[in-house]
């Protein structure tokens, strides 16, 4: 079963067959004893001031539920009472024939009327007791939650559901709280599930086929009830083919998300143990790209431009340097097997469409996204920067930067001079921060350094090789982002592994490149390390891995 298809609530697993059963059976009204079952999967909360020219909301609902919408919420903020209803009862004869619940928003005196399965209320409506008291126990009540507060409450109730949101800007609820993005849902649902471990929820805000699958991904808590659906308002309503709208909307919530590693690989176990294991994973890793030449998209700073694109040749990868969103979909698209690199160096406001449009085609082409921070604790626009890609600009697979940008990353008020970073705290408490932060995104977080810590959230790796004159050649980390988006591009199956592979391949050609003879200081030493990254691929492609010897790996 795929990951999404196992987020439905107990309560909606039945569904929708046994809602069609009980919801057009005999006992539908909300009076009646028995609750329906009810399925959140794909929750169509209508607002008609949204439809198309020439449409009507019967049509359009109707056309939604044969595109699978599995329960609808009818929300008509400027509808007067009588014709209030009359709509209700024109939409309930319809979603009644399709066993779909018909939930009334706000108006518990309208859901009496029509005598539908239920009303959703929120926090300045009618107080959810009372509601139920004159609704009964068998109809279907929702509660929308914005904050931690109004879930604690919402939980304590028994109510049916919660509708968690907004998730992002929403234009169809002016009033709307502040976004919470799929971390704030994420936080809900723990909360929701300690106190009431039982209470399905959905999501809702601006949730479309472009964000649904970050949403449910990015959400899921590591443990407890993940997402029993989403809600979706303007990308059912305003589509001109609804059906399809739904239909396509249903299909990326079952399916499992491009970037997540197909079952069942299993990924490697990171011990002591099994570093002779590992160690040859990395070689086939290096080998590889050799093999496969992916091409890597980088979208990143004019400083390192030259040095980046030098560094993807010497390890036999292919560099594009490209910041049009006009080609963003055709490179991520171009062979099966490349990657997306976002550097934010010296990006500004200007870009942040950029960086959502490249990474949203990756993500459906189902290409690896490594993301570099770059800077990121030193301005209040790059801290902007960083929560736009995170929140709203889809999944990035790899986040990748220097202790002060992954510290600002996990949310420590960082004041980082420059690009630079100092260190602030020791390894072990830095590995904390990394795997927390590579829990919290669902991704790995890669944080460079004299040593350099890897987290998946699961397993964490510290990296002591390298070398000091490292930190003084500009874009040494930049260019690392290179080598580990064309290691994804070709190993998407493990990516802490990928990601080890290039981390080792790039800090012990620094090691060799030290040690060169024409190595004087940072500026020879570059040059030896094109060529010894170059060397260390040659010996990968005769399936060696002698040089490495000397790994100085810890498993935490
Ligand atoms: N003192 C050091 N000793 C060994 N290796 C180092 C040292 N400093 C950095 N490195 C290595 O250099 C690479 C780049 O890391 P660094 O932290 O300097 O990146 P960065 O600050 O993002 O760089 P830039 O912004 O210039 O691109 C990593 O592979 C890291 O392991
Ligand atoms: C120096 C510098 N400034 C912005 S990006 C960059 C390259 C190294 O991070």
């Amino acid at each position: 079963m795929s990951e999404q298809a196992t987020m439905m609530s107990d309560v909606a697993k039945d569904a929708p067959m046994a809602a069609a059963a009980a919801v057009a059976g005999a006992t539908p009204s909300p009076t009646s004893s028995a609750k329906p079952k009810f399925d959140l999967t794909l929750y169509l909360v209508t607002s008609s001031t949204l439809l198309p020219p020439n449409t009507t909301l019967e049509s359009h609902i109707e056309s939604a539920i044969k595109g699978g919408v599995t329960i609808v919420q009818l929300r008509e903020k400027s509808l007067d009472t009588a014709p209030f209803i009359a709509l209700g009862k024109r939409i309930h004869s319809i979603t009644k024939k399709y066993g779909v619940p018909l939930l009334i928003n706000d108006r518990v005196d309208v859901a009496l009327a029509v005598g539908c399965e239920g009303a959703h209320i929120g926090w300045d409506d009618m107080e959810y007791a009372t509601a139920r008291k004159l609704l009964g126990p068998s109809a279907i009540i929702g509660l929308s939650v914005s904050n931690i507060t109004q879930a604690s409450l919402a939980a304590s109730t028994t109510v049916d559901y919660v509708g968690i949101g907004p998730v992002f800007p929403t234009r169809t609820k002016p009033d709307a709280a502040t976004p919470l993005y799929p971390g704030g849902v994420r936080q809900i649902l723990e909360l929701v599930y300690s106190k009431r471990p039982d209470l399905p929820s959905v999501a809702i805000g601006s949730i479309n086929s472009s964000n649904i699958q970050a949403v449910l991904y990015k959400s899921r808590p590591a443990e407890g009830l993940p997402l029993a659906g989403v809600a979706v308002v303007s990308a059912i309503i305003s589509s001109n083919d609804p059906e399809s709208a739904a239909s396509g909307l249903l299909s990326l919530y079952k399916s499992p998300p491009p970037w997540a590693p197909p079952p069942p690989s299993q990924p490697t176990v990171f011990t002591h143990f099994y570093l002779p294991l590992i160690l040859s994973k990395v070689v086939s890793i290096i080998r590889s790209i050799k093999e496969h030449k992916p091409l890597v998209h980088q979208i990143t700073n004019g400083v390192v431009k030259n040095f980046s694109a030098n560094v993807t040749l010497a390890i036999g990868a292919s560099p594009i340097m490209s910041e049009h969103i006009e080609e963003a979909a055709d490179l991520a698209n171009i062979v099966p097997q490349s990657a997306l690199l976002v550097n934010m160096g010296t990006a500004g406001p200007g870009e942040r469409r950029l960086y959502a449009t490249a990474i949203r085609e990756n993500n459906k082409a189902g290409k690896p996204v490594v993301f570099d921070p770059v800077g990121a604790g030193a301005t209040g626009m790059r801290r902007e920067t960083v929560r736009w890609v995170l929140d709203e600009c889809g999944y990035v697979d790899v986040i990748k930067g220097n202790e002060g940008e992954i510290r600002t990353v996990a949310g420590e008020g960082i004041r980082m001079k420059g690009v630079d970073s100092d260190s602030v705290g020791g390894v072990d408490e830095l590995a904390k921060v990394v795997k927390a932060v590579a829990g919290r995104e669902r991704s790995v977080v890669v944080t460079t350094g004299a040593t350099d810590v890897l987290s998946d959230g699961n397993r964490t790796v510290l990296v002591s090789n390298g070398h000091p004159f490292q930190a003084l050649v500009t874009g040494m980390g930049c260019a690392l982002g290179s080598v580990l988006a064309a290691a994804l591009a070709v190993h998407k199956d493990d990516k802490l592994m990928s990601c080890l592979a290039a981390i080792l391949l790039y800090n012990v050609a620094a090691e060799r490149a030290s040690k060169a003879d024409s190595s004087k200081g940072p500026g020879s030493f570059s040059v030896a390390f094109l060529d010894q990254l170059y060397e260390i691929g040659e010996i990968c492609a005769r399936g060696e891995g002698g040089w490495l010897d000397g790994v100085k790996v810890e498993f935490v």
